[in-house]
């Protein structure tokens, strides 16, 4: 990737400002570095409509210390956010990843407070700021990513009273007793109320923050409830309008429809049925190897489903590709620990010799494989705890253009909100995982046509451009309080107000 100059650089109109750069660092043990693609469903969405944009991406490059010039890459810009070994550890790893990130995930893992985890936090989010202010042409539009950077849009409000500041939530935003816990709790309100537009995967989402604006922070907010990429809420900051609204984020579904038609693509996915053995049925995980994910919860399942005889091991394999994540965080490391025994358990109990039930992959795989896995599978299992969306269901989908295929969906994902015809399932109910499970293994071919039709409609209907564009629209016709929103059911509660 060719470094550029940095004296060559203009400011942008358009900025992303993201934890994370799409492209990640890596330093070989040799001691020299390339970069490689960075993991997760944040870069797999925005990089796309950055580069449509030719805007600016604002970012850390994935490793400590990492002092380096802006790059330039097919005209998206790059400006790397330096963090040392010590933020890491505590912004990233420490406040990020085992304070917010538990906490928004319906604490299925205690959250750890700690005060210098969160005095890292504010640091860092200083930095991103001024770097992001500095990348900004007078009067751009800076989009600010995620759970890492919430007080980014107050601090560059500060900075740069004349920008746009959109901000997206790609995760859960608790419930309201939950997130009482956080003792920066009002810190975080008002730095999210920095922007112009904060947007949310889901109604409940924004209206879980509209609550806390009115009772934690003390502002009015509008009444009734909040739509998906319509009816926004607003919260009266002063004379600034802020608004909140519902944008379920989606894929590139049209191109990853057209990659998984790829005669290359179909031949590899005849030849990973043929190194599985020809099973009868391929049940096939796809995650960053994390708590929330429920991998443990498809693998119990699993493994009662063979127990009682309702599936057969001989005719049955489940792949699980799970990506290496956030591998320093204790709970990450246990966790791990705890699925690799469990994958161990079913097949030393029902493998055969060059016969595994369940083949585990601990690293990422290249994009074209996993499409040819997605074409491959009968069944997809997507069991989370809590997820924000879920992109890897919408993925699976856009890949069965031949109507094949079953997807098992947890009812806890964002994705469960718009693919209603999936196999729906309660990942804290064991017996109905298993029954849906063993439903979709089941299911006659033309139901299953059926389903995968209506589910490909929506998909393939609600990409992720549509999805920026209607958050991109509605930032962009911000500023005073429109007609649809000062509607007389719409007016702030006085009394509401009140701390
Ligand atoms: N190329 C590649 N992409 C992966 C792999 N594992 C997961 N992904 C991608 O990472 C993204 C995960 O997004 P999502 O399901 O929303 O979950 P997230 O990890 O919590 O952001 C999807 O676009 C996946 O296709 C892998 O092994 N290789
Ligand atoms: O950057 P990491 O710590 O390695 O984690 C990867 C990303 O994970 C999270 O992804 C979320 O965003 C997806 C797209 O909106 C959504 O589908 C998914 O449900 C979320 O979990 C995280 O939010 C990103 O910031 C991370 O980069």
């Amino acid at each position: 990737m060719p470094v550029a100059d940095p004296t060559t650089f203009t400011e942008s109109d358009f900025v992303v400002v993201a934890n994370r750069l799409p492209v990640d660092l890596e330093r070989l043990p040799d001691g020299t570095t390339r970069w490689k693609r960075s993991p997760g469903g944040l870069v797999t969405a925005l990089e796309p409509i950055l580069r449509t944009h030719r805007g600016a991406w604002v970012g850390w490059a994935g490793i400590a210390d990492a002092d380096v010039d802006p790059l330039v890459d097919d005209d998206l810009v790059m400006h790397p956010v330096p963090l040392s070994a010590q933020e890491i550890a505590d912004y990233y790893e420490g406040f990020s990843n085992a304070t917010l990130w538990p906490l928004y995930h319906d604490v299925i893992v205690r959250p750890e407070y700690h005060r210098e985890w969160w005095n890292a936090y504010v640091e860092v989010n200083r930095r991103f700021a001024e770097a992001a202010a500095k990348a900004a042409a007078q009067g751009a539009t800076v989009w600010i990513q995620d759970y890492q950077l919430q007080l980014v849009p107050k601090m560059l409000r500060m900075l740069r009273p004349d920008l746009t500041i959109g901000f997206f939530l790609h995760i859960p935003f608790p419930p309201v007793e939950l997130f009482m816990q956080m003792p920066w709790r009002t810190e975080i309100v008002d730095g999210l109320l920095g922007a112009d537009l904060i947007g949310f995967h889901l109604p409940g989402g924004a209206q879980n923050f509209l609550y806390l604006a009115r009772r934690l922070a003390g502002h009015q907010t509008s009444r009734g409830n909040v739509g998906v990429r319509s009816k926004l809420g607003v919260v009266q900051v002063g004379f600034r309008t802020v608004r909140v609204g519902a944008f379920p984020i989606s894929i590139a579904s049209g191109e990853l429809d057209e990659q998984s038609r790829r005669k290359s693509i179909r031949d590899r996915a005849k030849q990973i049925r043929k190194e599985l053995g020809n099973p009868k049925h391929i049940m096939l995980g796809v995650d960053r190897l994390d708590y929330t994910k429920g991998i443990d919860v498809r693998l119990d399942a699993l493994h009662e489903l063979i127990a009682e005889g309702r599936v057969d091991p001989s005719q049955t394999v489940m792949v699980q590709l799970a990506t290496p994540s956030r591998e320093r965080v204790e709970s990450y490391i246990h966790m791990r620990g705890e699925i690799e025994k469990m994958v161990s358990r079913i097949n030393g109990e029902y493998a055969e010799v060059g016969r595994p039930v369940v083949h585990y992959i601990h690293r990422p795989v290249p994009r074209d494989e996993l499409i040819a896995f997605f074409v491959a599978a009968d069944v997809m299992l997507v069991t989370p705890l809590r997820d924000g969306m879920n992109l890897v269901a919408k993925e699976y989908v856009a890949c069965r253009s031949d109507l094949g295929g079953a997807l098992v969906l947890s009812e806890f994902t964002g994705a469960a909100a718009e693919l209603r015809q999936a196999f729906l399932c309660n990942p804290h109910d064991l017996e109905n995982v298993k029954d849906q499970m063993e439903a979709a293994l089941s299911q006659p071919r033309e139901d299953g046509r059926r389903h995968m039709r209506a589910l490909r409609r929506q998909v393939l209907t609600h990409d992720v451009d549509r999805w920026a564009r209607a958050f991109l629209d509605a930032l962009a016709h911000g500023g005073a309080a429109g007609p649809a929103l000062i509607a007389p059911e719409e007016t702030p509660e006085p009394e509401l107000t009140e701390r």
